[in-house]
Parts: C-alpha cells; structure tokens; sequence
C-alpha cells in the first residue's frame, strides 16, 4: 500500500517544502506520502495539456486507485477522505494523487481517475495545492486512527 502524489512542476517551493515537511514527518505508513514531480510542458494551452496528460499516465500503473485534484471535481468533507483512502488500502490498491500543470489535464486523465477531487470551486496555484493536500492526508491519517486532530 502505498500513497503517491504525481504532480506537474518543479521541485517544491522552500515556503512550500517547510510546510510540507511538517506534516510528512508526522505521517507513518500506509500515509507516509512520496512525491513523484514530472516536468512542465515547454509548449501552451491545448499542447501543454495534452503532453502533460500524457507523462501523468505514463507514470499510472492499472492497479493504481487514482484521485485527479481539479476544482471541478467532487467536494468531500476529511472524514470522507479518510474514508475513500482506508479503503483503497483496504483493497490493496496504491493511492496516486494528481497535481496537474497550469492548463490542468485533458480528458484521457479525467477517464482514468477513480475520484476527481476539489478542494475548492477557487483555483489555487500547484504549490499551495501541494501543501494543502500534505496537509489534508495528514488529517485523514488522525481520523482513521481515532486521534483527536480532527474536530467536527
Ligand atoms: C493552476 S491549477 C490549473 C487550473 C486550470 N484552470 C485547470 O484547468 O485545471 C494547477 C492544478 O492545481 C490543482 N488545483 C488547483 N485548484 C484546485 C482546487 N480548487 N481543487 C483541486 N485541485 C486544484 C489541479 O490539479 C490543477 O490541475
């Protein structure tokens, strides 16, 4: 089991990387998080899109329980996120989290995502999702063990 974070762009942002490192050093498997960064498309819009998308699923494997964050996508509360994730290891199927570049992904990674995620109807910029998410899945981690981080 194991929960991975597939996400366009550079390396983080020291601003990022301190914040995110807070929460990683508290996580422990199944929740410990790697952090897979593929690089940017040199071309725009439509193209980057598309070339992008295709490096994310280069990096998919069949077994994968996939969840695409875009701002279009489902909101859910963290119980909720716990929830889908306990299950997913449950099932024995590895967790990949995609962060997709400046254009967002094209439709082949919508189809392929098990769960399409907002955070938000806001869009935030991909370090800050980053954060965000080290953030949320340290959450997860405490509500599916039962410690008291988490307050309805
Ligand atoms: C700068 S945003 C790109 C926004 C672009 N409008 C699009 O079509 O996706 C870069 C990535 O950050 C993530 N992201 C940004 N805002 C988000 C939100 N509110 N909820 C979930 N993911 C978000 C998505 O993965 C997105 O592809």
């Amino acid at each position: 089991m194991s929960l991975r974070v597939l996400a366009i762009g550079k390396k983080h942002e020291s601003w990022v990387d301190e914040g995110i490192a807070r929460y990683e050093k508290r996580m422990k498997k199944p929740f410990d998080l790697s952090w897979q960064l593929l690089p940017h498309s040199a071309r725009e819009s439509d193209a980057a899109r598309t070339e992008e998308s295709e490096r994310i699923l280069a990096k998919v494997s069949p077994q994968d329980f996939v969840i695409l964050l875009d701002e279009r996508g489902k909101n859910i509360d963290s119980p909720t996120l716990a929830r889908t994730l306990t299950g997913a290891f449950d099932a024995a199927k590895p967790v990949t989290l995609i962060i997709g570049g400046a254009y967002g992904v094209d439709a082949s990674v919508h189809s392929r995502a098990n769960f399409v995620w907002s955070l938000s109807k806001l869009v935030f910029p991909h370090q800050l999702v980053r954060l965000i998410l080290a953030e949320q899945l340290y959450r997860a981690q405490e509500i599916a063990g039962g410690r008291p981080y988490h307050h309805e």
